[in-house]
């Protein structure tokens, strides 16, 4: 069973296969059958042995894989043929399996006539042209087969990747298989997790073929977040506890025009457990908070225009030493102060969380973030070109290293980077969350995320590992039985008790 879900580049995932070869001495065909039997396994669950199978086999070790479940999935009844290129092109690994394949006599061709006729009988394809090893664009007769898998509509589970998808960067090399299930072996490969790969794969699943988990932990590695990692990670709450056990945070934002993002994110990390919470709001809209916000402290600091004034720097160089984290940027305002604030903060040796505006007001100060204490910070992807020299595109396309780079340049920072998939980065630990939901793709829900984060990291944890609860507690409590175009962010915050009450109990 696997109890941690690996991700690493396509490089890494070859450097471990080849470690548990070469340095633990586990033979290439013994991972290969745990491999096959895996991939039969899942198969066989879901497919009753009347259907006609088809195999579509490479050169490489990802057609020696196909191989090996042709046969297994052969002894288990149903009806198998094989697409495999010319044997004299085969790697070792397949040259062995293929000879099995001839003494069993399961019907294989390098013929593309011979396999548009296998593919049509067929019910079910099985994609094992390139894996791990794709390394070029696919032409010719790999592509042919590839442009009439996808034009045949038969059901395909693609093994360990859809080919023509790269492992690490999940781009097209000009085709791919559009996969139904895709079933990665032993570890996820980072293109697994980034579009247009993602899609590519379908329903995505993971084979366990026995690779020492060492070997995972002692490589650059990421891990996609599930219920079971935040069971471990999630903080307890002793009994006997006080308030100061669970943090004194203050939460900076809000003006006239958008009080209700610093009541959202302030209501969150309430929800949370946070052990004290002071609001740090503008005067004018200072009334309206402690009202609505009976549960708070409040730092009322002067307004100009409906935000804070300069003198609430001030304020809060006099206050900020009461708080063991601060949060900052929650519905606040583009301007001057907001720069200043920020840096007051980041001059000081308290947890700071930058969220929202206080990104914005980072744009042209990164060199602030190079500080003793942790730095979280939150943005989506359109906040994150405040943060790098990258576009939009540029950092979708290349979330793992626009993540990485980051957190290497700015060691005690810790970033939370949001799309519909969420990359979470420090210099120890990367953690991956994908569980997309429309129900999130609203305003309110980045304030949602600040405050939950705002409440865990309360809770003596490790800035990274609250960083990887919040974003799995966000996502958790917005799924809701309801259509998510009607959730709102008082729905999810009422959910929060229930999604934290089940993962403490369990
Ligand atoms: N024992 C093991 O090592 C295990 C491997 N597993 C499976 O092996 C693949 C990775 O195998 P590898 O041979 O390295 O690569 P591929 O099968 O993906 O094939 C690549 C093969 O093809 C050549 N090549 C690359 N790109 C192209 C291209 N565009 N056109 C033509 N040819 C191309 C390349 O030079 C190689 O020769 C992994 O995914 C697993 O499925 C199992 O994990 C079990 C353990
Ligand atoms: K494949």
């Amino acid at each position: 069973m696997l109890n941690k879900l690996f991700i690493h580049s396509q490089e890494i995932a070859r450097k471990i296969d080849q470690c548990a070869i070469n340095e633990y001495h586990i033979p290439s065909l013994v991972l290969m059958e745990q491999a096959a039997a895996e991939c039969c396994r899942i198969i066989q669950n879901k497919e009753d042995p009347s259907k006609k199978i088809c195999v579509l086999c490479g050169q490489g070790n990802n057609g020696a894989d196909g191989l090996a479940i042709a046969r297994l999935l052969a002894h288990e009844g149903y009806e198998v043929s094989i697409y495999l290129p010319y044997h004299k092109t085969l790697s070792q690994e397949s040259k062995v399996q293929f000879q099995i394949i001839c003494s069993l006599a399961i019907p294989y061709t390098d013929d593309l006539d011979t396999i548009r006729f296998y593919i049509n009988q067929s019910d079910i394809l099985i994609d094992c042209l390139f894996g791990n090893g794709l390394s070029r664009d696919i032409e010719g007769s790999y592509k042919q087969l590839i442009d009439m898998a996808n034009a045949s509509n038969k059901k395909i589970y693609a093994i360990d990747i859809p080919s023509g998808i790269h492992a690490t960067s999940g781009k097209i090399l000009n085709c791919a298989i559009h996969a139904d299930t895709t079933i990665a072996l032993d570890c996820f490969k980072e293109g697994h997790w980034i579009y247009p790969g993602k899609e590519y794969c379908g329903n995505l699943l993971l084979a366990d073929i026995k690779i020492p988990t060492s070997l995972h932990l002692e490589n650059e590695h990421a891990q996609l977040i599930n219920e079971e990692l935040i069971k471990e990670m999630l903080p307890k709450r002793d009994d006997h506890s006080h308030k100061g056990s669970f943090g004194k945070a203050l939460m900076i934002g809000g003006s006239k025009a958008m009080p209700g993002a610093l009541a959202i994110a302030a209501k969150a990390c309430a929800a949370s457990g946070i052990g004290t919470l002071t609001l740090m709001e503008p005067d004018c809209i200072g009334d309206l908070m402690a009202m609505k916000m009976d549960f708070a402290m409040h730092l009322r600091a002067n307004d100009r225009d409906g935000h804070f004034a300069l003198s609430a720097v001030d304020l809060l160089k006099q206050n900020m030493d009461q708080y063991d984290l601060i949060s900052i940027g929650n519905g606040m305002q583009r301007n001057e102060i907001t720069i200043e604030m920020v840096k007051t903060l980041l001059s000081s040796n308290k947890t700071v969380i930058l969220d929202a505006d206080a990104l914005w007001a980072m744009q042209d100060h990164l060199e602030w973030l190079n500080r003793n204490a942790p730095t979280i910070l939150t943005p989506h992807v359109k906040e994150m070109t405040f943060l790098t020299n990258k576009t939009v595109q540029e950092i979708l396309e290349s979330p793992f290293s626009t993540v990485r780079e980051f957190t290497n340049k700015y060691s005690n920072c810790i970033l939370i980077l949001k799309s519909d998939i969420t990359y979470i980065g420090s210099k120890n630990d990367f953690y991956v969350l994908s569980r997309p939901n429309s129900a999130l793709a609203k305003g309110g829900s980045g304030d949602l995320l600040c405050g939950i984060l705002t409440g865990i990291l309360g809770h003596k944890i490790s800035p990274s590992k609250g960083a990887a609860c919040a974003a799995y507690l966000h996502s958790k409590s917005a799924e809701i039985n309801k259509d998510p175009a009607s959730i709102n962010s008082e729905d999810i915050i009422k959910e929060l008790a229930f999604v934290l009450q089940k993962l403490r109990k369990d």
